[in-house]
């Protein structure tokens, strides 16, 4: 198997804060690779590292060779921050980076593959925040790439896009295409990924399918219990039941046998099957809980990434510092893509 993209020991600082820690990663050609991690945790770097528009200490080869030499052809790159000239319309858009190969595919398909059929002719400064980032992967696509890396390529799309646009990427995948993008969306990375890298504090703490990432770092099935912890008249009403301390509710259904954590305001209770629901509800009646709710629950990539990270991936992460480094290959990694004159190819993102 061909290998797509390969890191070894791929480091990143940027003064006295380490982006990048030591990744090493491959991505065999033709997979689905989804990075996730908080704010923060390095995903932006790494793809700029593996796309060679960041320095780095370590290795890093694309399709074998480093990302400076690598045929442009072969890649299409979605940066985070990517702003193409507002007085274009999508189709005119997605002709100009198509006009910058000797060999594009049709303008009128990449716009139907990204769902903007209908609205080609809109300027970009009057489409919609999704709209905007689905001409911007319709121009990572003109090339028909070998690689495709989006920096978050679902930000602003609504779900039912979000769905058509997971779907563009599994078709292209099955075509042989590779694709490595990031998210923080567990679920996303869930729904679509072959393997997920989990990438915390500028290190990868762990890769593998979604599936075995689950079944070894998950956990349990549970219930949550959402405690009520006013006391409520029309819960002493309706069911007699009172609403005592969640330190007290979470000693009552302990002593019922299940194993039960108390997380603030909600009860955990572990190890719970589909079919036992049922009795646990009835065990919360009997010992007098109120609750205002619960939810039963199979471990997810969200789970993992807090057993493995010890960090919640939703919480935000830290907040991203401002920039203090003047490191020139950073403003241009910004700069929206220029045609090569050279090449006559396109950096969509680079
Ligand atoms: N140009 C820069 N100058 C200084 N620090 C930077 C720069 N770029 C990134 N960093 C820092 O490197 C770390 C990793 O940032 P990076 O943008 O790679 O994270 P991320 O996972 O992509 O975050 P987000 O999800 O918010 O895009 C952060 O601590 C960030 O503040």
């Amino acid at each position: 198997m061909e290998r797509a993209l390969v890191a070894e020991d791929v480091r990143r600082e940027y003064g006295d804060r380490v982006a990048l820690d030591g990744v090493s990663l491959s991505v065999d050609a033709g997979e689905v690779f989804a990075l996730v991690g908080p704010n923060g945790a390095g995903k932006t770097t790494l793809v700029r590292a593996l796309t060679g528009t960041t320095d780095i200490d370590g290795e890093v080869s694309v399709f074998g060779e480093s990302p400076a030499t690598v045929a442009k052809s072969r890649l299409g790159v979605l940066p985070q921050e990517f702003t193409p000239p507002e007085r274009l319309s999508a189709r005119e858009l997605v002709a100009y980076y198509a006009g910058l190969y000797d060999d594009p595919r049709d303008v009128e398909n990449v716009l139907a593959d990204v769902g903007l059929a209908d609205t080609a002719d809109t300027h970009y400064e009057n489409l919609s925040g999704g709209q905007r980032r689905r001409t911007c992967v319709g121009a990572t696509l003109v090339n028909d790439p070998d690689l495709l890396v989006l920096d978050e390529p679902t930000t602003g799309i609504d779900p039912a896009g979000r769905r058509d646009l997971r779907r563009l990427l599994a078709d292209l995948a099955d075509g042989g295409t590779t694709v490595l993008l990031t998210t923080h969306d567990m679920t996303e990375a869930e729904r679509l990924a072959d393997r997920v890298g989990l990438l915390a504090d500028g290190r990868l703490a762990a890769v593998d399918s979604p599936a075995a990432l689950v079944a070894e770092h998950g956990g349990e099935n549970r219930i949550v219990v959402d405690l009520v912890t006013e006391p409520s008249e029309d819960v002493a009403a309706t069911s007699g039941a009172t609403a005592p301390s969640p330190a007290a509710a979470a000693d009552a259904l302990d002593e019922t046998g299940h194993r039960v954590e108390l997380r603030d305001t909600e009860l955990v209770i572990h190890g719970i099957a589909a079919e036992e629901i049922g009795s646990v509800v009835d065990d919360l009646e009997d010992t007098g809980i109120a609750y205002d709710g619960l939810e039963w629950r199979q471990p997810d990539l969200e789970d993992v990434y807090l057993a493995v990270t010890g960090q919640a991936v939703t919480g935000g992460g830290e907040p991203i510092a401002e920039s203090t480094d003047t490191d020139s290959d950073d403003t241009e990694a910004e700069t929206p893509a220029k045609p090569s004159a050279s090449e006559g190819e396109t950096e969509v993102a680079q």
